[in-house]
């Protein structure tokens, strides 16, 4: 929702269709065992990749945007290593997946990082072959080298491909498909053993700090791990346990973390570093309430601890956030604009809604309201499961991961942050796995999970399921919604490079007439009732905006439908279907005919296009009467079809009658507008209403943007005209503005500097 979708741009369409070829040429090649080069070849050529690499200077002014391509999907091994058997390189065929079997092979080159962690690999008979390892860690996450010269793995039911350039190699895209072998694992051969030179559990552990302090904590939880296996002392164990277990914090692997304090012995897990550790990993894992608890405890202890403290007020400020779902706005734009990336520590609040059959199909799930809500309130403000960040504004190195996905799967070309998305939940489920389900619960169309969780104690999680889910329910993001609507931020309005997955919103439906909206602040999500809306009505936004142009039925589907797998049926779309291609027409022509008279302000005033004057009051009597024509191509009534097509011309008249001091003719417009996106307003009239007469939203319409302007209008016609209504015009600018841009604490402040 919301992303860069390049599938319609011929140069992406071709791409895509290039891929396609590959891909079929390919699986003709499927099950043939092709000739190798020789071992030297290989190993030089990669070689020699690496030094020209180091010896290159990274351009940091340039744009860096990679492509990537979505290979076929194959499951992950959900065999025990026991009953797999062992292959050779040789022995393996093109495209194919080597069900049952296993690879014995040695790392005979460093590594090297693309997008994937790429390394030649030998096996026992002297064959090499690139190794490429996706998914195995975070884009920039460590600068730790997963793959070493001499490391020994395990490629489990390896998967034997060729190359786009002519070459062959080994893909791994499951990360439980890879086995590292430590030094005395009975597997390693005989000829490839090395001395670990290392044998105690307190070397082992003094290594452990090492690879700790240097930041290596892949490398001090592996020797932490090594030192536990050495018998240590009861006290060993215990600090021994207590430090992986930081080094689980570090790598976000919070559930390994707890675990590791919850194994030590009762009285050890009552100590403050024990107490601390686990109330940061409980934190981790937004279980705040126990997180509470933990410092509470410790804080009666260990009074003097004062981190405790800080860290106790933090977990209270979330239960807060989390219970009663108030939050400091301004503090978390504060927090987005200081984080790189913007990941907020604040939780998610979910308010009076529920997750239930919709009865649409497939993935019949929907959001429901549990009780009545009006508009503007607050439904839920959802904290991201992962967020990959692009900073809009900047350039070169920072938007490295901005990559052109190629998906001949699903016929899609997207740009943005999906692969490195894809990275962050396949990695935060493999550390944190009993929280699987949150992602692989939400739709995933016809695709066929596998059903292991688990295989040789290791979980499992599926690559292709991982990335299924993302193109299906990742929503691209703005820095923040503000700076969005005020277009401070760069790229297009509601298209955006930044991504991430918001579990709760997942569940929304689509509906061009919609009754719910999402904004942004860094990776918090809020969602807002955009009408009042009764108990148990189904939430709807829009995947993609409605259309301002007149766009015909088909074309308006033709995304959905891609990305999707639907088309809308709403009373918009089910009007655009109906409508006769001629009526299309008529209301471009007239459309045409009204840019001609009222050009796009270029500057600070309309000019004329023909005489380069101010655009006179003649003109915009006449745009009017163009308006009116326009209005009456339409057969419902505004409040059942709304006209975007009409809105955006009179809020075009509505300031230029302003800017002449024609206030009633501004607030007529205005509301015309209003009326246009489907509002039914009463008492707002100027200048025949009955003095008594309140300003009165009878029902809400399509929360655009420039519903906020139309607002505004009226505030400050009234404020002359009828000051009796001005307030009221205010207070609905104010709901409006809390709808599209998720808070009214910058009401003023923003208002105040663009209107
Ligand atoms: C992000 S999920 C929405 C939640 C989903 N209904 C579920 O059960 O998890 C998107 C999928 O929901 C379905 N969907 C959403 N809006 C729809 C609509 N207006 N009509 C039909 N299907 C829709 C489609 O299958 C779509 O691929």
């Amino acid at each position: 929702m919301d992303r860069h979708d390049l599938t319609d741009l011929p140069q992406h369409f071709e791409r895509l269709q290039e891929q396609k070829k590959s891909l079929q040429d390919a699986q003709s090649r499927k099950g043939q065992r092709p000739a190798l080069e020789p071992r030297m070849k290989t190993v030089v050529r990669f070689r020699l990749m690496l030094l020209q690499k180091a010896g290159s200077v990274n351009d940091s002014t340039m744009h860096y945007v990679g492509s990537s391509f979505v290979p076929s999907p194959y499951p992950p091994c959900e065999t025990p290593f026991s009953e797999l058997t062992k292959v050779a390189i040789q022995e393996l065929v093109l495209e194919t997946q080597h069900r049952g079997k296993y690879l014995l092979v040695r790392c005979v080159t460093p590594q090297d990082r693309m997008t994937a962690v790429l390394a030649i690999v030998e096996d026992e008979g002297g064959d090499v072959l690139l190794l490429q390892l996706y998914h195995q860690e975070q884009a920039g996450e460590t600068l730790e080298d997963i793959l070493t010269e001499g490391a020994v793995l395990i490629i489990k039911e390896p998967y034997f491909k060729a190359t786009a350039n002519g070459g062959y190699a080994l893909r791994v895209d499951h990360v439980s498909d890879i086995v590292f072998l430590t030094a005395d694992d009975a597997r390693v051969p005989e000829a490839w053993r090395w001395v670990s030179g290392t044998s105690t559990a307190m070397a082992w552990k003094a290594k452990g700090n090492d690879n700790f302090n240097a930041t290596k904590y892949r490398a001090a939880i592996e020797a932490y791990t090594r030192a536990l296996d050495c018998s240590p002392t009861v006290e060993g164990r215990t600090t021994i346990t207590l430090n992986r277990s930081l080094a689980y914090i570090k790598t976000k692997a919070f559930e390994k973390a707890l675990s590791d304090v919850e194994s030590t012995t009762s009285s050890a897990a009552r100590t403050e570093k024990a107490l601390f550790r686990k109330a940061q990993a409980l934190y981790g894992l937004q279980r705040f309430r126990e997180s509470c608890e933990v410092l509470k405890a410790l804080r009666l202890e260990y009074p003097n601890n004062n981190t405790a403290k800080a860290d106790l007020d933090r977990a209270i400020g979330r239960l807060f956030e989390q219970s009663h779902g108030r939050y400091d706005f301004k503090k978390m734009y504060a927090e987005a604009a200081r984080l790189r990336p913007p990941q907020l520590d604040h939780a998610t609040y979910i308010g009076p809604v529920a997750i239930k059959d919709s009865g649409i199909s497939p993935g019949g799930r929907g959001m429901f309201t549990t009780q009545h809500v009006s508009a503007g309130d607050l439904l839920f403000c959802e904290k991201a499961f992962a967020h990959a960040f692009v900073d809009e504004s900047a350039s070169g190195l920072s938007r490295l991961n901005t990559t052109i996905l190629i998906d001949a799967m699903s016929n899609r070309v997207t740009i943005g942050t999906e692969p490195e998305l894809t990275n962050m939940v396949v990695q935060k489920l493999c550390r944190n796995p009993s929280l699987a389900s949150i992602i692989t619960n939400l739709h995933h169309g016809s695709y066929e999970p596998v059903e292991a969780t688990s295989v040789d104690g290791v979980p499992v999680v599926d690559t292709f399921l991982i990335r299924r889910i993302i193109a299906l329910n990742s929503f691209g993001s703005p820095l923040n919604s503000r700076e969005s609507h005020l277009g401070l931020g760069s790229g297009k309005k509601s298209e955006f490079h930044s991504s991430g997955i918001w579990p709760q919103a997942s569940y929304i439906n689509h509906n061009c007439l919609s009754n719910a909206r999402r904004s942004f602040i860094g990776d918090m999500m809020i969602v807002r009732a955009s009408r009042n809306l009764a108990p148990d009505t189904e939430l709807t936004w829009w995947y993609q905006p409605p259309e301002t142009v007149p766009t015909p039925y088909l074309e308006h589907q033709k995304p959905l439908l891609r990305t999707w797998g639907f088309m809308c049926k709403c009373a918009i779309c089910r009007d655009m279907r109906d409508t006769p291609k001629s009526v299309i027409q008529q209301r471009e022509q007239l459309r045409s005919q009204f840019r001609a008279l009222i050009p796009t302000r270029v500057g600070s005033q309309t000019r004329s296009l023909v005489s380069g004057r101010p655009v006179g009051v003649g003109a915009l009597k006449k745009a009017d009467a163009l308006v009116k024509r326009l209005n009456a191509t339409y057969k419902k009534p505004a409040s059942q079809v709304p006209r975007l097509a009409v809105a955006d011309l009179q809020l075009v008249l509505a300031r230029e009658w302003e800017e002449r001091g024609q206030l009633v003719e501004t607030a007529r417009f205005a509301l015309g507008a209003l009326e246009s996106f489907g509002f039914v307003i009463e008492g707002g009239s100027l200048p025949q209403r009955a003095r008594e007469q309140p300003l009165m939203v009878k029902e809400w319409g399509l929360m655009m943007d420039n519903v906020i302007d139309c607002w505004m209008f009226l505030r400050r016609s009234y404020r002359v005209l009828a000051p009796e209504l001005a307030s009221a015009a205010e207070r609905f600018a104010k709901v409006s503005y809390r709808i599209c841009i998720g808070e009214d604490d910058t009401f003023e402040g923003t208002l105040g500097q663009t209107y």
